[in-house]
């Protein structure tokens, strides 16, 4: 998606974190989230080649302005080539620069000679401005909010109310836990399905507990987990492929037997991407004893619902990436255990 604007894309920053509430046109929804997602796709590829991965945290950018700082090692020309970047408005130069990333980084992955650094540092810090232009986080969740509208069809739990409500018919108490929750009003909280739907996400949001998933106490008995869990377009969200592996294997953990999970992903993330595709997906889930029951592409989405169906195994191996496909275009989307 290449604007010609210089501007931000909301042209709102001002008001990001100022507490002012926020509306963001709904026909500007889709570009913002697929600019967010271009932008944290890129940064997860610097920082992996500069082997900062480990530190940055879609949620806490001044945090990773730090990580990143530290990272320079006192270094002033690459520091200054970082501050070069961060000035940068948007412009053509540097988009079509990060649009050749893969290949800067694949012929300079030996040799991370000074003159890559410099460049890749200036990619750097113009996508940390560019982020930060978005109004980061937060705008990025206001954007997901509304592509969820119901007027604008956003609900991913339509679906799985078609899929699951055979499952479930003989069992009136089943309860759901909806990590990455926007809104009480979505389908899961109103199919009438569950007895009862916790709500859980990163930040604050109407009947909505603000909590992480990967720090919710483990269950301490079997009435403490779930039916099912739905996990709609949050491991996508997740910074990199481990943490993705390590959200997966917990959720496990919160499943009663013969518990369901449905997983949404953006459709790039299993037909364009180097990483990672249906096939090793289900491999993947089926390692930690979930076998996929049904998946559905939509033109923008991908759709599985998955069941337990043994306690997982552990990992073998290393948690190394394998490149699936190959080709130009492609994201680096994956997951691993
Ligand atoms: C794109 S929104 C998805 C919203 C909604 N589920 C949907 O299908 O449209 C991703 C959400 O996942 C949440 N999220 C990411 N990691 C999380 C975690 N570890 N625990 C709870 N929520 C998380 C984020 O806060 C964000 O609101």
């Amino acid at each position: 998606m290449h604007s010609r604007r210089s501007k931000s894309i909301t042209g709102k920053r001002k008001q990001v974190g100022n507490g002012v509430a926020r509306v963001i046109k709904p026909q500007k929804t889709r570009r913002i989230i697929r600019r967010f997602h271009h932008l944290i796709n890129k940064r997860e590829s610097i920082s992996q080649f500069l082997s900062l991965s480990e530190n940055l945290d879609e949620a806490n950018e001044k945090k990773n302005d730090s990580t990143i700082r530290a990272s320079l090692k006192g270094d002033a020309r690459l520091r200054k080539h970082y501050e070069d970047g961060k000035s940068q408005a948007f412009n053509d130069a540097m988009e079509t620069q990060l649009l050749r990333l893969h290949s800067l980084i694949k012929n300079e992955e030996k040799s991370k000679g000074a003159g890559v650094l410099a460049v890749i540092y200036t990619l750097l810090g113009y996508v940390m401005n560019q982020i930060d232009a978005l109004g980061g986080l937060e705008t990025y969740q206001i954007a997901s909010q509304n592509g969820q509208l119901k007027g604008r069809g956003g609900d991913t739990s339509k679906l799985l109310g078609k899929w699951i409500g055979p499952l479930l018919k003989d069992l009136p108490e089943a309860t759901a836990l909806e990590i990455g929750s926007l809104s009480s009003e979505n389908h899961i909280s109103r199919c009438r399905l569950f007895e009862e739907v916790v709500r859980i996400d990163l930040e604050e949001h109407d009947c909505v507990i603000k909590q992480d998933f990967m720090e919710r106490p483990l269950p301490k008995n079997e009435n403490e987990k779930f039916h099912l869990i739905s996990c709609s377009l949050v491991l996508n969200f997740v910074k990199n492929h481990k943490d993705r592996g390590a959200m997966c294997r917990r959720m496990v953990e919160f499943l009663r037997p013969q518990g369901y999970v449905f997983i949404v992903l953006p459709q790039a993330c299993v037909t364009h991407s180097r990483y990672c595709n249906e096939s090793q997906l289900q491999k993947l889930f089926a390692t930690l004893g979930l076998e996929m029951l049904h998946s559905h592409q939509s033109n923008k989405l991908y759709y599985s619902l998955y069941q337990l169906q043994k306690a997982p195994s552990q990992p073998k191996g290393s948690c190394k990436r394998i490149i699936i496909n190959n080709g130009t275009g492609l994201n680096n989307f994956g997951i691993t255990l």
